[in-house]
């Protein structure tokens, strides 16, 4: 209409394109006599998902966010921004700078860039603080959390929200301000609410950050800037979030979170070799699910099932099993239910020792013992039991897709989807295909995976598959280093310090070292003629480490013990304490071996451990297990708890330098010929030599094309 002008952003992203075209339009706005007020809206019904962070890696070109915000928040005419499903980012610290904000009920805001390594630098870390206080910004500054349009509200962040058109709503509140005066409406005129205790509530809130992400600059940068907006005027703060932005900016660790975002996305998009791929594979509907094995896996999987709006038939041999499961699973619901104040689904699952029950479901997924007679015997089953066309998952860990699926009648429709415990929290998702799968199966596996929250990445049929192939040298490295002379928490601290969530052994305490003890038995690394009383340090044609067979004999099986690699208060006890029994049993162990115990650096640990992963990478990729690096990453990222500031084990690599990765690999290997895993890959060297290209072009230096996905 004639008295208003409506100024619409061309995409999701605030582009070189749309900031033009905003700066224009708005500067056409506030000279138009005709107009009064001014509504900023996205197109499609979406306000703004941020900065184009595809942009961030070329030469700025447009203009700039921060001068375009000032100009509309300094205009003379209200301006009022419509927030349509988000507001993240740049997107919110633009509607900052309107006068006003409307959003839909459904709308999500957030200021996310420190999950990309960044801060909110358009002023966000001025203007947020001084309109919801200290607490609240730093809490969404330092997490980068989205919000509810009803918590947003209730903060202060936005005016209105409406059930109905947020645009329409824009329109009438634009147009009832009209005339009203506009200093109050300008946030970077008010000064930061102050709380009682501001050193205290900065000291707790740099506590957290520096224990949620270990190393990671970018929330504590975020915390500066927020103490800024406290301590400072408007224009000097300004300048403090950029500097600060500055250094991230060009920072390693953003480089490496905003590859994570990109990497996560690219590894939904799937292809086999045979042609299928994500965009050309139509996944099956999945209304209803089984689930076998109600142990810690198959009680988290159906958890996920339930919450995902999935019915679940869950199925146990026995009826202590049963019942324990029962009551565990419903309590998982029942307590997720009461965190988000809603009824626990409880009727969307039913428990039964039946098998027969499973006959109508879309799916069942498998989640007994790793015991390949076992799933075997299962599958066998399944095959009797469930309609013609039900998929068949099993969650092995490591264990021969294929040969599962050759016991049934339905090879095609057989997939691996491995979960990482706890199953109902771990967001990795590992889908196995293997030679039988069909597409239409990967796709079903992998579009499930991604409707219960998860990062679903496809990969080839391997011992271990990509995840767990990869940790067993990791974990070698760990043993053989505390052989050479190292500690348990040595090592730990080692590899907490650069990043991973918990040191190897704490890990290993966790999980329970018997698992790994039962995957050696079964390999046949340990049996009646390894010597119990001076076990060889080589089998296989390797070097061994018999350190953490030696362990489980003595009954040091971890966490669940009350002891392992480190010492627990009692059986299940959380606190690791470094344990002095461990210390001379290790002595004790070199001397019987005659090795000297060398001091090892904190270097030396998180090389060998670090680049013995990207080195089986290397290796996955040749063999075509993984499709990509990416994909690569994304398992260690989301089910290994490798840092994300440091993008993944093949990111770092390329980080580090191919070639330093190469010569260090080439040191430790001739310090210890005996360990193959140290050996450089053929594809390392060969990237090397074709002078280390970026990561999008590895793919063409793999000699035979040999996927296996
Ligand atoms: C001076 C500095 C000022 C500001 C700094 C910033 O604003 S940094 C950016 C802050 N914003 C974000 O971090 C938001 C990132 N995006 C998202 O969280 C989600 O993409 C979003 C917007 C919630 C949409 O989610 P949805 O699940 O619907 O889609 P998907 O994630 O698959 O994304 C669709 C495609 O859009 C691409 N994309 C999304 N956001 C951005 C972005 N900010 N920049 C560039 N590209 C973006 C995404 O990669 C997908 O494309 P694809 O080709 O499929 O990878």
């Amino acid at each position: 209409c004639s008295d208003e002008l409506f100024i619409r952003p061309l995409s999701l992203v605030l582009s070189a394109a749309v900031r033009k075209g905003i700066t224009e339009a708005v500067a056409r706005a506030f000279k138009d006599t005709r107009v009064k007020a001014v509504v900023l809206c996205g197109e499609n019904g979406k306000f703004c998902g941020g900065a184009d962070i595809r942009e961030f890696a070329k030469a700025m070109s447009g203009p700039p966010l921060v001068p375009m915000i000032h100009a509309i928040e300094a205009g003379e005419k209200p301006v009022v921004a419509a927030i349509e499903e988000m507001a993240l980012g740049g997107g919110l610290e633009l509607a900052l700078g309107c006068h006003y904000r409307v959003a839909h009920a459904k709308a999500r805001l957030g200021l996310p860039e420190v999950t990309l390594g960044l801060l909110p630098a358009a002023g966000g870390t001025q203007r947020l603080p001084r309109l919801t206080g200290i607490p609240a910004a730093l809490d969404l500054i330092t997490t980068g959390r989205h919000i509810s349009a009803q918590e947003a509200l209730k903060l202060g962040i936005v005016d209105r929200v409406t059930e109905g058109n947020a645009v329409e709503a824009a329109v009438e509140l634009a147009l009832s301000v009209v005339g009203r005066p506009l200093a109050p409406r300008r946030l970077s005129n008010h000064a930061t609410p102050l709380p009682a205790d501001l050193d205290g509530v900065f000291e707790e809130v740099l506590v957290q950050v520096k224990r949620r992400a270990r190393g990671a600059m970018a929330p504590v940068a975020c915390a500066k800037a927020v103490r800024a907006a406290a301590e400072l005027p408007y224009s000097r703060g300004l300048e403090c979030e950029r500097e600060l932005m500055n250094t991230l900016f060009t920072s390693g660790q953003a480089r490496a979170l905003q590859y994570c975002f990109f990497a996560q996305r690219a590894a939904g998009k799937w292809s086999l070799p045979n042609g299928a791929r994500w965009d050309n594979s139509r996944p099956r509907a999945v209304h209803t699910a089984g689930v076998i094995g109600l142990g810690t896996m198959g009680r988290g999987i159906a958890v996920c099932l339930v919450k995902a709006g999935i019915s679940v038939v869950a199925v146990e041999t026995e009826e202590k099993q049963l019942d324990s499961g029962r009551r565990a699973v419903r309590g998982m619901l029942e307590r997720d239910a009461k965190r988000r104040g809603v009824t626990a689904p409880l009727h969307m699952i039913t428990f039964t020792l039946s098998m027969q029950q499973l006959r109508d479901v879309d799916l069942v997924i498998e989640a007994v013992f790793e015991d390949m007679a076992l799933k075997k015997s299962v599958f066998a089953e399944l095959s009797r039991v469930c309609r013609p066309n039900a998929l068949l998952c099993t969650n092995t860990s490591g264990l021969d897709v294929d040969e599962l699926a050759s016991v049934t009648d339905r090879p095609p429709l057989v997939v691996g989807m491995h979960f990482f415990a706890p199953a109902h929290v771990m967001k990795l998702l590992e889908v196995i295909c293997g030679p039988r799968s069909s597409p239409e199966t990967v796709a079903t596996a992998m579009t499930l995976g991604k409707r219960l929250g998860k990062v679903s990445v496809a990969v080839g049929n391997c011992p271990g598959f990509v995840g767990n192939r990869m940790l067993k040298l990791y974990l070698d490295q760990a043993h053989f280093l505390l052989e050479e002379g190292a500690s348990p928490e040595q090592v730990d601290q080692a590899l907490e310090e650069f990043g991973f969530a918990l040191g190897i052994f704490k890990v290993a305490d966790l999980s329970g070292l018997d698992i790994g003890w039962r995957v050696r038995k079964a390999a046949g690394l340990i049996g009646p003629d390894v010597d119990p009383k001076f076990p060889s340090r080589h089998r296989q044609g390797r070097r061994y480490c018999p350190l953490p067979d030696l362990l489980c004999e003595q009954g040091r099986l971890g966490q669940k013990s009350g002891r392992g690699w480190y010492l627990y208060d009692s059986a299940g006890g959380k606190e690791a304490r470094p344990d002095p029994a461990i210390s001379s049993f290790l002595q004790e162990y070199r001397l019987r071996y005659g090795i000297s115990a060398r001091r090892i650096t904190e270097q030396e640990v998180v090389e060998r451990c670090v680049f013995v992963l990207a080195n089986e990478g290397f290796r996955i990729l040749e063999d075509g297990m993984a499709a990509a690096p990416e994909d690569i990453d994304m398992v260690y990222v989301f089910g290994y708890g490798w840092p994300r500031h440091r993008g993944g084990p093949m990111f770092h690599a390329a980080q580090v330098g191919l070639a330093t990765v190469l010569q260090r690999l080439e040191f430790y290997h001739r310090q210890n010929p005996d360990i193959p895993h140290l050996q450089p890959s053929t594809l390392l060297r060969r990237l090397v030599g074709a002078r280390s290209p970026p990561m999008q072009q590895w793919k063409q230096h793999i000699r035979s094309i040999n996927s296996q996905l």
